[in-house]
């Protein structure tokens, strides 16, 4: 088996979307191996040729921890993949000063993505940088104030959310009356494959209209497998070495094609696809950049809800105090009618929220040096990549306390005073990036994430087929950004008592 090959197994592949940074240079190989005056200081242990490659396709998270235990002082560190210098950065103010550095870009690695991750067409992934008559600009620039302006807090975010609920509350009926046809009234699922469901078809529904799952019922399974596959489409090797993955794609880009109706979407949907028409960009090519967003809107939000499921079916005491917070969001007949006071209203929620995403994050931001700068007291060379990695950050007993490798329900209301358990507060969170590219998603994911977890939770009596299975984020598997559990997770599902 070639080097390409073995990174290419499935076995091997890695699990943050740092993979693109490897994916980047997998298809940039050069033979650079000694360090330029004041480089970050080169992480030893890398084998010739593919570096530290090996070790970061087996388990990301080992070899941060590794970048993290070597730099002490979290002064930024050189890894090499293929040749390709990677310069990670752990320290917060670094971190603050890459999201602000305009030499740092985080377009070259959408528009390398879209290429060849989504098979967005080349031509059309420049023609995303023409002006067009409404003089709004590249469509790699404006993306930022685009999506940040039609997910704000606001009508935007009403709109959005509104649909989620509305498609949300009819999947929910359908499944009533699923287990009220099933002997017993009981069925057993895949919490994960399950929870996929209930968020994935809402948030599909509410952006895209009903065409896309009308047209391939099978999508959701599709993305979770697109996600699997991340390593093997980034890795730019010829279609038929991964035929699977390439052929998953091709599925998902059709259903896009033939199923999404700018129309019947959610407006922003179809002034997107008007902007890249009026750019000369072909309509195939106008639905593949609309299933990237789809990808970032169901790759996060989804494994999101199943930790917050998961963690609560694990704290049954914290669960029924949750619910009793969220009481007043409800109606007379338990219907969710009040999603602002959820958000803004529910300290405890939100407290397990926010430790939901610090523990379940696998986020890393990456960005490509377009020209040489310095940061943190070093020089960062024109061409290599930067990766943020959270869980680094997320999992450092200085900032998070002893614990910090454990979900604590409560880490974020105690009073962070008895030694090792401290308490920096959910703005220490940084499961949504930052800087420019700060997630636009974000409110809606915490509105569908809150109204899902409420909503099943008053519906429905769940229980684990196993409570002593033990399960945690798996850190040595394929994702493309919050980390998935490590075992499949069964659980027993009943519709509650009068409902
Ligand atoms: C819990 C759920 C979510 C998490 C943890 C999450 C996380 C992130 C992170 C870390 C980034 C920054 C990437 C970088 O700087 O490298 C990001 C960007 C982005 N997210 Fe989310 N996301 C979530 C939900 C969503 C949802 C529901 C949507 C869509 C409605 C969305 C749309 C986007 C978009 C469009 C960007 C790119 C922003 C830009 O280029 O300026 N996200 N997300």
């Amino acid at each position: 088996m070639s080097t390409l090959e073995q990174l290419a197994n499935p076995s091997l592949v890695a699990s943050t979307l740092g993979i693109v940074a490897l994916g980047v240079a997998l298809n940039h190989w050069s033979k650079r191996t000694g360090l330029r005056p004041n480089e970050p200081v080169l992480l030893p242990g890398g084998l010739p040729l593919v570096g530290h490659a090996f070790e970061y396709t087996r388990d990301p998270s080992a070899l941060y921890a590794r970048v993290r235990d070597f730099a002490r002082d979290l002064q930024p560190i050189s890894v090499t993949m293929m040749g390709q210098r990677i310069y990670v950065i752990m320290k917060p103010q670094d971190i603050s000063t890459v999201w602000k550095t305009k030499e740092l870009s985080f377009d070259a690695i959408v528009e390398w993505g879209l290429n060849t991750i989504f098979t967005m067409s080349p031509d059309a992934v420049q023609r995303l940088h023409l002006d067009a008559e409404d003089g709004t600009g590249s469509m790699y620039v404006n993306s930022h104030t685009f999506f940040r302006d039609h997910l704000a807090p606001g009508r935007p975010l009403e709109l959005i959310t509104s649909g989620f609920v509305e498609y949300m509350m009819k999947d929910i009926e359908a499944f009533k009356q699923k287990l009220r046809e099933v002997p017993g009234g009981k069925l057993q699922v895949d919490l994960m494959h399950w929870i996929r469901q209930r968020v994935g078809i809402p948030s599909t529904n509410a952006m895209a209209g009903e065409g896309l799952l009308q047209y391939d019922e099978g999508i959701l399974d599709a993305v979770a497998q697109f996600d699997k596959d991340m390593f093997r489409l980034s890795s730019g090797l010829p279609k038929w070495i991964n035929k699977g993955a390439h052929d998953n794609v091709r599925r998902l880009s059709d259903a896009f094609a033939h199923g999404l109706e700018g129309e019947k979407s959610i407006y922003w949907v179809e002034k997107r696809m008007k902007m890249m028409a009026d750019r000369g960009i072909s309509p195939r090519d106008q639905t593949t950049a609309m299933m990237s967003l789809w990808q970032a809107l169901q790759a996060n939000a989804i494994p999101m809800t199943f930790w917050m499921m998961y963690q609560l079916l694990r704290n049954p005491d914290t669960l029924q105090e949750l619910m009793q917070e969220a009481k007043p969001s409800l109606d007379s007949n338990g219907n969710l009618v009040d999603i602002e006071y959820l958000s803004t209203k529910t300290p405890k929620l939100n407290a397990f929220y926010w430790e939901v995403l610090r523990y379940a994050s696998g986020n890393t931001s990456v960005r490509q040096v377009l020209e040489t700068v310095s940061i943190g007291g070093r020089t960062l060379y024109k061409g290599a990549m930067v990766m943020l990695p959270s869980r680094p950050y997320h999992m450092d007993p200085e900032i998070f306390g002893d614990d910090c490798d454990k979900f604590v329900p409560d880490r974020f209301l105690r009073d962070g005073k008895e030694p090792g358990k401290l308490n920096p507060g959910i703005r220490s969170v940084r499961a949504f990036g930052g800087g420019n590219t700060l997630c636009p998603g974000r409110h809606f994911a915490t509105n569908e994430i809150f109204s899902a977890v409420v909503t099943i939770f008053n519906t429905f009596d769940i229980s684990l087929v196993d409570p002593s299975q033990s399960v945690c984020p798996r850190t040595d598997g394929s994702t493309v950004s919050t980390l998935p559990p490590n075992k499949v997770v069964l659980a027993d599902i009943k519709l509650k008592e009068g409902k």
